[in-house]
């Protein structure tokens, strides 16, 4: 048998944890024939829910799930973590940007950066979900100096299979016939979904699609705001469709990307040669192989693209400005 994973899930009685655990323990994450260990982690307050979720998992038998920690301390569920899902944050409500959360989420990325680097494996990969959730992965890696910093990461792959959906119905496809969509950028409204150098069914997709108008004012804005409308439909935040874009996000990281196609994913923004200023953690391309993950560097942006990069760039900086204080000096 193979050497089980540890994997520290935060935030696991909320609605993401809900739908997350239950797939890493079923060979969702990692495949089939790898056991896992996850190690939960929660607010005191909410323990007894997820007692409630580890009695679920018991109940179901999983032949992949070898141990279960629950936890109410960083650095139990850190412990020797080989990953770490960084989900447990508040959500916003109606009429809220994920940026209104700064004040209230930042500060657990400082005691979560600090526990992961004081317990985690020497291996630790870490995304981080809970909102903004490129500011807190930004929050969580500087508080984690021992770590390299190419470990942490933010969660756009919501955004990326977002916008595969919106493109294949638009050319009437299968979802699969979509290759090389980007999220450049924030996980925000200010986010940069971009298919010039998408394919479909192998060939360029502005060519196919040959509405220019759709891209910049339907496709574009309904990526941008997908999270916003799922709000206002179902009263809560995606939770379902964000538990299945991080298993698609570890996956990629872990097992690869398929020959020829990219992924979105947040990344330390000097990884990326697009001109982004250092220091913050930006969505570009990436291709992964082995545990590791490369960005798709000297694409070239349409000037109309341009200026939409830059602001996404200058919000990460706004919102880098506004938590400087929870950065390690
Ligand atoms: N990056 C992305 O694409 C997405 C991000 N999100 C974000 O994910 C986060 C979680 O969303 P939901 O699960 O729907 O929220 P939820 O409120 O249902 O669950 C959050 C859980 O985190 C726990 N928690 C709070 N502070 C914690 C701490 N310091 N340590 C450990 N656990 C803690 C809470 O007790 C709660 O059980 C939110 O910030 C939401 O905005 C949601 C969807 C997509
Ligand atoms: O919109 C929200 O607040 C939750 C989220 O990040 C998303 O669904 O993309």
């Amino acid at each position: 048998m193979k050497k089980p994973i540890r994997v520290a899930v935060t935030g696991a009685a909320g609605n993401i944890g809900y739908s997350l655990l239950f797939r890493i323990a079923a060979g969702d994450m990692f495949g089939p024939d790898q056991p896992v260990i996850l190690q939960m982690l929660e607010i005191t307050p909410a323990l007894s829910a997820l007692k409630g979720v580890a009695m679920e998992l018991e109940d179901c038998a999983f032949p992949l799930l070898y141990d279960m920690v629950l936890t109410d301390d960083p650095n139990v569920a850190f412990r020797d973590a080989n990953w770490a899902l960084l989900v447990g944050a508040k959500p916003r409500g109606k009429g809220q940007e994920r940026k209104d959360l700064i004040r209230d989420n930042g500060p657990i990325f400082v005691g979560q950066g600090r526990a992961l680097n004081e317990n985690a494996a020497a291996d630790i990969r870490v995304v981080v979900v809970g909102n903004p959730a490129n500011t807190n992965a930004l929050i969580a890696m500087s508080n984690a100096p021992d770590i390299p910093n190419e470990r942490f990461t933010a969660m756009t792959r919501l955004d990326h299979n977002r916008a595969i959906n919106q493109v294949a119905k638009k050319a009437g496809v299968h979802v699969t016939d979509v290759q090389r969509i980007i999220i450049w950028g924030n996980h925000s409204a200010t986010q940069v979904p971009d298919i010039t150098h998408a394919l479909v069914k192998g060939q360029p997709a502005p060519q196919v699609i040959n509405d220019d108008e759709w891209v910049r004012n339907e496709f574009i804005p309904t990526v941008q705001q997908r999270g916003r409308a799922i709000i206002e439909a179902r009263g809560h935040s995606s939770a379902a469709s964000a538990a299945n874009a991080l298993i698609d996000h570890v996956r990629s990281w872990a097992l690869g990307t398929p020959e020829g196609d990219w992924v979105s994913m947040a990344v330390p923004s000097h990884l990326g040669d697009y001109g982004i200023p250092e220091g913050v953690i930006f969505s570009y391309p990436v291709v992964c192989k082995d545990g590791n993950y490369e960005v798709v560097n000297g694409l070239e942006h349409p000037d109309w693209v341009k200026p939409l990069i830059e602001r996404t760039a200058q919000e990460l900086l706004e919102e880098r400005e506004a938590i400087k204080d929870l950065l390690n000096p």
